[in-house]
C-alpha cells in the first residue's frame, strides 16, 4: 500500500459527534408511557434462527407491531447438527396465541431462497429480511477443521447471502425493503477461539456496506446489528450475572426501529445490549505520507520514520464511502508530483509544537505588548475573552522547526550551509482560522526552492501548520538569505517566491513608533529561535556584525502589531495574510517607526529605525479581510450633516459584525445620539425595542430621527455595549465637532 495508514473499528461514542441515540432505546420507558406508532401492519417480515434467542425476540416484537412473520429455525444444535420443527412452531403458537400472524419455515438458510418462497405462498410479499440465524464451532486458530470453518461460513455468511438475495427482486420492484445482517463484537474486535467465527461475522459487515450502496436507490436498506445478547450461543461463555441481564427484548426494539420506514439508517453498523446502543464506524488515522516525490521509492526506513504519525489516532475519521476514502489519495499525488520538480530540494520535516500561555505571553512581551495599553490585555492575560497570539506566532513552529533541522544547512545541493551566515529574509504568513490558545500545533517544512544571488542564496521554506484537529492553521513562506552561500549555478528567480510589494508613493497615512529594549533578542530567544546571532558577540562577529541583532520575527512583529492596532481593531479574526522583506539588521535598543499605507483592504507598511534612518522592513503589507472603521469614518467625515442612510448602514453593518462588542472605530469608540443631544449616549432613545435586555443579533431597528455621531465618553459605555441588533437610520447623520477634529487630526498623522 503506498500510503498506509491503519484501520481501526471504534465505538462512535469515543467521538461525541458521531454517537447515535435511537430514539426510545436509550432512554428506556415503559410502554405505558410510549406512544407505539412504529407499526408494520402488512409488512411481511423474514426472521431466520427464530426458535429462541434474540429471532424469537425479534419475531414476537414485529408480530406485535402488526407484521406478518416467518418465523424460520432448522430446529438444529448450536454446532449445526440436527434438525427440527420444534422451535420454530413454539414461537408461531405464541405469536397465533396473542393474535399476530406467522407461519413456521424449517429450511436451512442455505435454501435461503426456500425461506422467502414461504413468506411469498403465505402472505404474498416480503419486506424485512432479518438474517439472524448462526451456530458456533468454537476452537483454536490451530485447531480449527475445513468443516468447522466450512459449516460456520455456510450458516452465515452464504445463508445472509442466499436469503436476502431471493428477496432483493422483490424488494427492488415494490422500491421498499429492510435488512438485517447479524454481526459480533467477536467480529469487530476479534475473540480467543473464534476465529472462524470472527471472520463470517465481519464478512456480514462487508456484505451490509455493498447491500446499503446498491439497493439506496430502490429505498432498500441494510444495517448491521452487533448484539451481545443471553442466547444458547453464549449461555456458557458469559459470566452468569452478567447472562441474566443480556435479555433479547432489550434489543429487538433496536432492530424493529432499524427496519421501519420512517428510518433512513443504511449502511451502518449499531452496536446493543442491555438497553444501550450505540452506532460503530470504521475510522481511519490521518496518516503520513511516505515518501517525498512520485519519482521516489517507498523505503521501510521511511515507513519506521513516519510510524507514530502513521499510527496517530488523535485526528482519526470517518471516510464514509469508498470514494471520500480514496478522494485524498489524489492530493497526495499531487503533492508528490510537485515535490518531484527537479528544482525542489528534497528536504521535508515535521513539527510539534506545544502551545501555551506561557509561550504566547513571552511572544507578545518580546514584541512590545504592554499592560500599560488597556487594548494589549487580549494579549497577556489568559482570562480576557479575546485571548490570542499574535498572527506572526504562526512562524515559531516552522522557524523552530528550520533551526533544529538540516532542513535549510543542507539545502543547497553539494553545499553545507553555516548557521552563522543565516539571516531570515522574507516572512509570508497566511492564517486560515485563528491561532489556537492552547494545545499541539504540528508543522510540515519543505524547502520549496533554492535561489542563487550570486554573493549569496535564498532557500525558501514552505511551512503548513495544522491544529490538533488536523485543520489547516497556517502556511507560512520562511525565507533564509544565506550570505556568501551563492554562486553554485542555480537560478536567480522563483515562481515559488511570494511577492513584496511596495508601499505607494505618498505620505504614509499613519505611522507608530515604538523603542525596542536593549535585552530585546535575549528575551526574544525564550520564543525557541536559539541563534548565537542574537546574543553572542563572538558568533555575531562571524557573520560581520559588530554586535549581536534583533530576531526578524520580533521587529516583523512590533509592526504587525502596530499595523493591527490601527487597522485591524486588534482583531486576530481581522486578519488574512502579510508579507515582508527583512532589508537590514536591527540592534537591540533601536526605536522603531512603521509608517502605514491603506489601500482596500490592504495595509502596505515600511519599517525603518529613527536613530539611522535604515529601512529594516521593506515590501510589506497586511491584508485584512475587511477593514471596515476607517472607512465608515471617511464616509462619515466626507459627508456629514447630509441625509446618508446608506453612510449609516455602513455603519450598522459594523455594529452588527461586532454584535455584543463595543463598537471601535479608528481607536476611538463611536455611539450615536439623537440630533438634538438630549438624549446624548442613549441608544434606547434612537429605536423601539427593549434596550434593557439587548436586542438581538437578527433585529433590524428603524430611526426616524436624525442622529449625532459622537465619541463615547467610555469604552464600557452599557448603551453601546448591549447594541446587538442592526440599525437603519432614516433621518439625517451629523457628527459632533469633537469627533472631526479628532478624525482630521488622525488624517494628518
Ligand atoms: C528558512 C528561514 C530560516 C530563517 C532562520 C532565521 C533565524 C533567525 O534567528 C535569523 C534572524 O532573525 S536574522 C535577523 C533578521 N534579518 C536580517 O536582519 C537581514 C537583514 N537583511 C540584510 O541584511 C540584507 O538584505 C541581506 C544581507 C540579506 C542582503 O543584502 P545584500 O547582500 O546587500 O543583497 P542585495 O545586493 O541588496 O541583493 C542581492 C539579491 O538578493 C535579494 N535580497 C536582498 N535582500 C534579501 C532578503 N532579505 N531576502 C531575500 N532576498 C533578498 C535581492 O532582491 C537581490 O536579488 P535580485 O538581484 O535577484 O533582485
Amino acid at each position: 500500500m503506498l500510503f498506509p495508514s491503519i484501520c481501526i473499528l471504534r465505538l462512535a461514542s469515543k467521538f461525541p459527534n458521531l454517537y447515535l441515540v435511537i430514539p426510545g432505546i436509550v432512554r428506556r420507558r415503559t410502554s405505558s408511557t410510549m406512544v407505539a406508532n412504529l407499526k408494520f401492519d402488512d409488512r411481511v417480515l423474514v426472521v431466520t434462527g427464530a426458535g429462541a434467542g434474540l429471532g424469537r425476540a425479534y419475531a414476537l416484537l414485529f408480530a406485535e407491531r402488526g407484521a406478518s412473520v416467518v418465523v424460520n429455525d432448522l430446529g438444529g444444535s448450536r454446532d449445526g447438527a440436527g434438525k427440527s420443527s420444534n422451535a420454530a412452531d413454539v414461537v408461531v403458537n405464541e405469536i397465533k396465541s396473542k393474535g399476530g400472524k406467522a407461519v413456521a419455515d424449517y429450511n436451512s438458510v442455505v435454501d435461503g431462497d426456500k425461506i422467502i418462497q414461504t413468506a411469498l405462498e403465505n402472505f404474498g410479499r416480503v419486506d424485512v429480511v432479518v438474517n439472524n440465524a448462526g451456530i458456533l464451532r468454537d476452537k483454536s486458530f490451530a485447531r480449527i477443521s475445513d468443516t468447522d470453518w466450512n459449516l460456520i461460513f455456510d450458516v452465515h455468511v452464504k445463508g445472509s447471502f442466499k436469503t436476502t438475495q431471493a428477496a432483493w427482486p422483490h424488494f427492488k420492484k415494490q422500491n421498499f425493503g429492510r435488512i438485517i445482517m447479524t454481526s459480533s463484537a467477536a467480529g469487530l474486535y476479534g475473540n480467543f477461539g473464534q476465529a472462524n467465527y470472527s471472520a463470517a461475522k465481519m464478512a456480514l459487515v462487508g456484505l451490509s456496506n455493498t447491500l446499503a450502496i446498491e439497493g439506496a436507490k430502490n429505498n432498500i436498506h441494510c444495517n448491521v446489528i452487533v448484539p451481545t445478547a443471553a442466547s444458547r450461543l453464549t449461555e456458557d461463555i458469559l459470566p452468569p450475572d452478567f447472562f441474566a441481564e443480556l435479555k433479547p427484548e432489550l434489543i429487538a426494539p433496536v432492530v424493529v426501529w432499524l427496519c421501519h420506514e420512517s428510518c433512513d439508517e443504511n449502511g451502518s453498523i449499531i452496536d446493543s445490549a442491555v438497553g444501550w446502543a450505540s452506532k460503530c464506524q470504521i475510522v481511519r488515522s490521518k496518516g503520513s505520507i511516505i515518501r517525498h516525490s512520485i519519482t521516489d521509492r517507498v523505503t521501510p526506513e521511511a515507513v519506521q520514520n513516519n510510524w507514530r504519525v502513521i499510527t496517530d489516532m488523535d485526528k482519526a475519521s470517518n471516510p464514509g464511502s469508498i470514494q471520500e476514502a480514496t478522494a485524498g489519495l489524489m492530493e497526495h499525488l499531487e503533492t508528490m508530483k510537485r515535490n518531484a520538480d527537479p528544482n525542489t530540494p528534497k528536504n521535508a520535516v515535521s513539527m510539534t509544537t506545544n502551545i501555551n500561555n506561557k509561550l504566547i505571553f513571552v511572544c507578545l512581551f518580546t514584541v512590545g505588548a504592554s499592560v500599560r495599553n488597556s487594548d494589549d490585555l487580549r494579549f497577556l492575560y489568559e482570562g480576557h475573552e479575546d485571548f490570542s497570539p499574535l498572527p506572526t506566532f504562526a512562524v515559531i513552529p516552522g522557524m523552530v522547526g528550520i533551526m533544529n533541522s538540516d532542513v535549510i544547512t543542507s539545502a543547497i545541493p553539494g553545499k553545507t550551509v553555516e548557521l552563522s551566515r543565516i539571516l531570515h529574509g522574507e516572512q509570508y504568513v497566511e492564517l486560515y482560522k485563528p491561532i489556537p490558545a492552547s494545545g499541539e500545533l504540528n508543522s510540515v517544512i519543505h524547502v520549496a526552492d533554492v535561489m542563487d544571488k550570486g554573493k549569496g542564496a535564498v532557500i525558501l521554506c514552505n511551512v503548513e501548520t495544522f491544529d490538533e484537529r488536523g485543520e489547516k492553521v497556517a502556511f507560512c513562506q520562511t525565507s533564509a538569505f544565506a550570505v556568501g552561500c551563492g554562486g553554485f549555478g542555480g537560478k536567480r528567480t522563483s515562481d515559488k517566491s511570494i511577492p513584496t510589494f511596495d508601499a505607494p508613493n505618498r505620505q504614509p497615512d499613519a505611522v507608530a513608533i515604538a523603542k525596542t529594549n536593549a535585552d530585546q533578542a535575549a528575551i526574544n530567544r525564550l520564543s525557541g529561535d536559539f541563534n548565537p546571532l542574537h546574543i553572542d558577540p563572538q558568533f555575531a562577529a562571524i557573520g560581520g556584525y559588530s554586535q549581536p541583532i534583533l530576531h526578524g520575527l520580533c521587529s516583523l512583529g512590533f509592526s504587525v502589531r502596530h499595523v493591527l492596532a490601527q487597522y485591524g481593531e486588534n482583531d486576530i479574526a481581522n486578519f488574512k495574510s502579510l508579507k515582508a522583506r527583512f532589508s537590514k539588521p536591527v540592534t537591540p535598543g533601536e526605536t522603531l517607526k512603521t509608517a502605514m499605507w491603506r489601500e482596500g483592504n490592504r495595509v502596505h507598511f515600511q519599517t525603518s529605525v529613527v536613530e539611522s534612518g535604515n529601512v529594516v522592513l521593506s515590501g510589506a503589507y497586511v491584508d485584512f479581510h475587511k477593514i471596515v472603521p476607517s472607512d465608515i469614518v471617511q464616509k462619515l467625515l466626507s459627508s456629514s450633516e447630509l441625509q446618508s442612510e446608506a453612510i449609516f448602514s455602513a455603519m450598522s453593518e459594523q455594529v452588527e459584525a461586532n454584535l455584543d462588542k463595543v463598537k471601535k472605530i479608528n481607536g476611538v469608540f463611536l455611539y450615536v445620539i439623537t440630533k438634538n443631544g438630549k438624549e446624548a449616549g442613549k441608544w434606547r432613545k434612537v429605536y423601539k425595542g427593549d434596550p434593557e435586555s439587548g436586542v438581538k443579533a437578527d433585529t433590524t431597528l428603524t430611526c426616524d430621527d436624525d442622529v449625532m455621531v459622537d465619541i463615547a465618553t467610555s469604552k464600557l459605555n452599557p448603551q453601546v455595549a448591549f447594541m446587538k441588533g442592526k440599525l437603519k437610520i432614516k433621518g439625517n447623520i451629523m457628527l459632533t465637532q469633537k469627533l472631526k477634529d479628532l478624525m482630521n487630526a488622525q488624517s494628518k498623522l
